[in-house]
């Protein structure tokens, strides 16, 4: 079996943090589009339906499920009320095969405002704050163990753990053996100018990578307009790698060096009218194969 798995997130079809966005695209297209293009699979969406049906829709393309993100309330709801729900989670993630939890810390979040500012409004927790997460997230971490997953934690635009320094400090506060890194380019992209210092800080920690790529006028565009984070993606900001400004030749690299074993998974949320979900899948096949593994490009499997 090979080390790295590549997959396809379901953003680029149907967007759970704007339900409308896709509304026409179903689990079939979606899995049919990602099997042809040539993924290994994809991470679970909103929209999908139970453990029976999902399996039996990727057993038949041969794909599988990497994961699925969690919206996580520590500091909200306390981490005995938060482990309970994340204890369901890892329940699912178990029934459908997926080896990784996406955890974020959604307590003061921004990402779905309709008008906070994602590039200056995010909020900063104290010291008593920072360690109510960072215990939560090692018992969701005993917790995952129980069911043989992982908790990858996702550093993100306009929530608590946002920065590089604040990614450090989750880091340095978390056990290694409990809580892994999910390592997002687009996002730390966004929010320090510096993808590679994240990465080369944390190689070990990293248990799952999205592979999100900027389109930097539309970043420019969306920081002076003051947009929001849902603004921002539908200004542009984001698209598949191979059709943005991020190089990814490094990335890959460093985690092939380093021994990585898991999931890359390409995520980019973008208006499906505009982009259309199954070019942007060929267009990051494409990229992946030929710039990143040196092999020819665009071959969709049913002609492999
Ligand atoms: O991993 C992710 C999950 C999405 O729901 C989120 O909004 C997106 O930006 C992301 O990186
Ligand atoms: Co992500």
């Amino acid at each position: 079996m090979a080390d790295i798995k590549w997959g396809i997130a379901p953003i680029g079809w149907r967007n759970d943090d704007i339900p409308s966005i896709g509304a026409d695209n179903n689990l079939e297209q979606l899995f049919s589009d990602l099997a042809l293009a040539g993924f290994d699979g994809t991470e679970v969406g909103g929209f999908f339906p139970g453990p029976d049906e999902i399996n039996k829709q990727t057993q038949m393309r041969q794909i599988s499920i990497a994961g699925q993100w969690f919206s996580s309330y520590i500091l909200r709801d306390g981490i005995e009320k938060a482990s309970e729900a994340f204890e369901k989670h890892c329940q699912f993630l178990k029934a459908v095969g997926a080896p990784v939890a996406v955890v974020s810390e959604q307590t003061h979040t921004i990402q779905r405002s309709d008008s906070a500012n994602i590039f200056t409004d995010k909020y900063h927790m104290n010291d008593q704050e920072w360690d109510q997460v960072c215990a939560g997230l090692n018992e969701y971490g005993r917790i995952a163990a129980k069911y043989g997953i992982k908790v990858a934690y996702h550093h993100h635009m306009g929530t608590v753990v946002q920065t590089k320094e604040e990614t450090d400090r989750l880091m340095a506060n978390t056990d290694p053996q409990l809580v892994g890194l999910l390592y997002d380019t687009g996002h730390i992209y966004v929010s320090d100018g510096d993808y590679l210092s994240l990465l080369k800080d944390h190689l070990d920690r990293v248990v799952h990578v999205h592979f999100k790529d900027v389109r930097k006028a539309q970043e420019a565009d969306s920081k002076e307009k003051g947009l929001t984070f849902q603004g921002s993606f539908m200004n542009g900001m984001f698209t598949v790698p191979g059709d943005g400004d991020l190089d990814f030749k490094p990335v890959y690299q460093l985690l092939k060096d380093n021994g990585y074993k898991g999931w890359i998974v390409v995520e980019a949320e973008q208006d499906p009218k505009k982009h259309d979900p199954f070019e942007m899948a060929l267009t990051a096949k494409n990229y992946i194969d030929t710039e990143l593994l040196g092999q020819p490009a665009g071959k969709l499997t049913h002609l492999a």
